[in-house]
């Protein structure tokens, strides 16, 4: 008998009639599927439906079983197939709860009306209270326009959603900021900006995420110029920001002065453009650049990098090389010079695989899991909201990359993504960055 590798969860509707349950797991198991957990979801007077775990030893010998469980007939059915990372998606993977617990009539009175109403009273006498009266000041809005959803494209904002959640998740559980996910049904500059603006009241912060380029860098600019409170656009600066911090662990392991090296950059859209511009306003002198739209090569121009003609120049020239396509495997292994540093940090695939880049003669090789943007967000809002700053300036910027990479074990390129004490360092520098820049005013 072959390994069963293929695991998934079928949820089944039966009629709710005694032998049901047996006629499905008879098909599953004729078919060479072993079943594992059996759990009821839901008995009607009707139909009941179960999820039905089941380890086979192929994706074909699944199908197999799963159309015998179809052919059964009798209005038995097959509901959905759910793998693990389906199955943890159910229901989705946030929810709002109260800090209050809410048992007696006095509680009632303190949390809702009519106890509430004098506290409106304060905030509207001063609305700076709202930051001790109110969650506002600990609620980030991740916002959406689904038109750059990871490295899959313009998918839209409710098919970008998981990722919202994902981001809302990572929020609470490494800097204990309230995420809310908002998904904007138009991509056009005037109307995110006016609407974003419009909801801006119930937020501490906006977090842009996943605005394609180039409209995100207008979007972005003008948000920071007419809000007051913190905007950050992750896929530009919470990548920059990490991308700094894995270069210059890498440099220092290398014994590189990085500001020498020539470092290259494949996709300038929102996170590659980020990048070049982090690198240059680092010290860095010489950042090439290449994109497939000329549009984006102008603007690596007009803030002072260097256009490249192709990918393989970059490849040649390059010390560090760093990939924000999307497009999985375009760097080919035979294009890697000896002792290049290469960050393939597309999602859901690299450009190149770590491993394979080694092999290759890379000195490190690492990919968007690891150089993830989830070690600078949460920390620089944590940060932010905690100084009360107005916005996001790029010493807050650097002074979090710098604290990524100190934070960083010798021989690694940045800090395992959950160390909840990187989190916590990243926050304090930026805090302590808003302080500088409060008392140098
Ligand atoms: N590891 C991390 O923390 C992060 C990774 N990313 C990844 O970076 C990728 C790009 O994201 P964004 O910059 O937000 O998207 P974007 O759409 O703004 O930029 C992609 C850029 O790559 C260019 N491009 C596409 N194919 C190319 C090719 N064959 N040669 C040269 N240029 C090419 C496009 O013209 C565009 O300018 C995505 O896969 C995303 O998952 C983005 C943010 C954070
Ligand atoms: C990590 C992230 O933000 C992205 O891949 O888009
Ligand atoms: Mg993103």
């Amino acid at each position: 008998m072959g390994a069963r590798n293929v695991t998934r969860t079928i949820i089944v509707e039966t009629p709710s009639k005694p032998g049901n349950l047996g006629k499905v797991t008879t098909a599953i198991g004729l078919f060479g599927g072993d079943i594992g957990e059996i759990k009821t979801r839901q008995i009607g007077p009707y139909s009941t439906v179960r999820d039905i775990t089941v380890q086979c030893e192929s994706e074909e010998q699944l199908e197999t079983a799963i159309a015998a469980v179809e052919q059964l007939g009798e209005g038995i059915h097959v509901r959905a197939i759910s793998d693990d990372v389906l199955h943890a998606h159910e229901g989705g993977k946030i929810h709002m709860s109260s800090r209050f617990d809410i048992r007696s009539i006095d509680d009632l009175r303190k949390v809702y009306t009519p106890g509430v109403a004098n506290v409106c009273r304060v905030i509207e006498e001063d609305p700076s209270l709202a930051q001790y009266y109110t969650s506002i000041g600990n609620t980030v809005a991740i916002v959406t326009d689904g038109t750059a959803i990871l490295g899959l494209g313009n998918i839209g904002p409710l098919a970008g959603m998981p990722v919202m959640e994902g981001k809302a998740a990572l929020f609470d559980r490494l800097a204990g900021i309230s995420g809310i996910p908002i998904l904007l049904d138009t991509s056009d500059p005037d109307e995110v900006v006016t609407t974003v603006k419009r909801i801006s009241k119930g937020f501490g912060g906006i977090l842009l995420e996943d605005i394609g380029s180039p409209h995100c860098f207008e979007i972005e600019e003008r948000l920071i110029k007419e809000l007051d409170i913190p905007v950050m656009h992750d896929d530009q600066h919470g990548t920059a920001v990490v991308t700094l911090a894995a270069v210059m662990s890498a440099c220092r392991s290398a014994g590189v002065n990085l500001k020498e090296a020539v470092v290259g950059q494949i996709g300038l859209g929102a996170a590659g453009l980020a990048i070049c511009r982090m690198f240059m306003a680092y010290g860095v002198k010489e950042m090439v650049g290449v994109d497939r739209q000329p549009a984006a090569l102008d603007r690596l121009a007009m803030y002072g990098g260097t256009p490249a003609h192709s990918l393989e120049e970059i490849m040649e020239k390059c010390d560090i090389v760093i990939a924000t396509t999307g497009v999985p495997n375009l760097i080919k292994p035979e294009w890697i010079r000896k002792g290049q540093v290469i960050l393939a940090l597309s999602n859901p695939k690299p450009e190149i695989e770590p491993d394979e880049a080694i092999k290759a003669g890379a000195l490190f090789a690492a990919d968007g899991r690891s150089v993830n943007n989830v070690l600078g967000f949460p920390g620089i809002f944590r940060g932010a909201l905690n100084a009360g700053a107005k916005c996001i300036t790029h010493d807050m910027l650097v002074a979090a990359a710098t604290a990524i990479s100190n934070h960083t074990k010798p021989g690694q390129l940045v800090p395992h993504p959950l160390d909840i004490r990187a989190h916590q360092i990243v926050a304090e520098a930026v805090e302590m960055a808003v302080m500088k820049e409060e008392s140098s005013k």
